[in-house]
């Protein structure tokens, strides 16, 4: 599957921006931590969400899908999620907290690498073992196990996203209370716990570096909506930017894609925040900026791709630092065949602006390596064709139909 752009267009108009992946996959493995009926709203239909409907369902438990709307129910009765469907999503990890808790064992594959780099499980595993559980390796599958979960200090070497999450997660269910320290800030931790306290948890300070959960005998239903995806809103941004466009961006929390807008406007673009929008206008000339990936709030890694296809075509040098992923420069030589002069010396990125891309095949490695070659594509001469777009579709959306409701000439194939 490839998506093809025709470049040289200037978006214009308004997006509405859709619920977060990167909430919304906790938020359904969360669900597990109760039989009661759990009802989410506006879930975005992408497929990351539709993999992890099918664990769930293969977990026993009851899933009604109907639009936006999810329905869990029901017991856990299998705590072994299929290897063919845990490895299509590095998400499919979070599953292993809420088993545990739940049924007191689980046996999950491990992970293994992906596009972006090694991603090891290390600092989830220490959580778990902090609360008590043993832990075994069979097969390529951590099996843990814990009659009850036992509360705990823990802290965190890095501030890892998923670690947090599966911690908080378990430590819900455990008996007495758990600290995380150096726990990830990011609004998608808020969200999962603001979900865990609807279903009757005690988290507190979750958006702060010391995280506080009182574990409960039992957590019940709920309906829940998860805040809009700031990176979704983010690749709008750049794109509106990199087309010297004119685009409103619905739906979107300002304070979340702070970092984005304070490089764009170093870049010379036009950015005005709303109450729950953001215009974002494109200016002839783009500085060149310097950027540091870092956990929230500093500069996230998955924008990173998105704005050095924007930054390809600045007056003069960028430098782009990876600090988070050890391997996150896939789009680069993409790009390059795009026409961009990037070179790469370990993490770091130096691209020297160039008058004009030109558009080509190109193969999406990943999601945002893939939402970045779109950005380059409606920048470029001539028709760019992204295959694989399969990555793009993880995590987007509609993408497609948004970006030609913004005038971009863009299809599938
Ligand atoms: C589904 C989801 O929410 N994915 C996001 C989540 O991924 P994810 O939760 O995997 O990201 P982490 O914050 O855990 O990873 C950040 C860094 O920590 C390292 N690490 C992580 C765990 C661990 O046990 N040991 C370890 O060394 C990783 O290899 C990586 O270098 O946060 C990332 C960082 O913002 C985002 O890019 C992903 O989009
Ligand atoms: C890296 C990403 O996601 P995941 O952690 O699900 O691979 C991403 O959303 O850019």
């Amino acid at each position: 599957m490839s998506i093809m752009v025709r470049g040289e267009t200037r978006l214009k108009g308004e997006v509405e921006i859709s619920s977060s992946k990167n909430a919304i996959l906790p938020i359904l493995a969360a669900s597990l931590l109760t039989e009661g009926k759990v009802i989410l709203k506006k879930v975005p239909l992408i497929e990351d969400v539709k993999v992890i409907n099918c664990l769930l369902k293969e977990l026993g438990v009851n899933i009604k899908e109907n639009g936006n709307i999810i329905t869990i129910d029901g017991n856990i009765i299998n705590i072994h999620p299929p290897y063919e469907l845990v490895k299509k999503i590095r998400a499919s990890f979070l599953l292993m907290a809420p088993i545990l808790a739940t049924r007191g064992e689980v046996r999950v594959s491990l992970p293994g690498g992906c596009a972006i780099g090694n991603r090891p499980i290390d600092l989830h595993l220490k959580g778990f073992k902090a609360l008590g559980a043993e832990l075994t390796l069979a097969g390529g599958d951590i099996i843990a196990k814990a009659k009850k979960l036992r509360g705990n200090h823990i802290y965190l070497d890095f501030p890892s996203v998923g670690a947090t999450e599966n911690i908080m997660m378990a430590a819900s269910l455990a008996s007495g209370t758990t600290y995380i320290e150096n726990a990830a800030l990011e609004p998608e931790i808020v969200d999962l716990a603001n979900f865990i306290n609807a279903m009757g948890g005690k988290i507190n300070g979750a958006g702060t570096n010391i995280i506080r959960i009182e574990g409960v005998k039992k957590l019940k239903g709920t309906e829940y909506t998860s805040i809009p995806d700031r990176i979704e809103a983010g690749t709008f941004m750049l794109a509106a930017a990199a087309t010297r466009g004119d685009v409103i961006i619905n739906n979107v929390i300002p304070e979340h894609v702070k970092a984005v807008t304070a490089k764009l406007m170093e870049s010379g673009a036009q950015v005005e925040e709303g109450e729950n929008k953001i215009r974002v206008q494109g200016k002839e000339k783009i500085n060149p900026v310097y950027i540091k990936t870092l956990p929230y709030p500093g500069f996230p890694t998955d924008m990173q791709a998105q704005f050095m296809a924007y930054l390809s075509l600045a007056q003069g040098s960028s430098i782009v630092t990876e600090s988070v992923f050890e391997n996150r420069f896939m789009h680069v030589p993409e790009l390059v065949r795009m026409g961009a002069s990037i070179r790469i010396e370990g993490r770091t990125a130096v691209i020297k602006g160039v008058q004009e891309l030109n558009g080509t095949e190109v193969t999406a490695t990943d999601l945002r390596a893939g939402a970045a070659l779109l950005i380059a594509g409606m920048m470029a001469r001539g028709i760019t064709k992204v295959s694989n777009s399969y990555h793009i579709d993880r995590g987007y959306e509609n993408i497609v139909d948004k970006f030609a409701r913004l005038g971009a000439d863009i299809k599938r194939e």
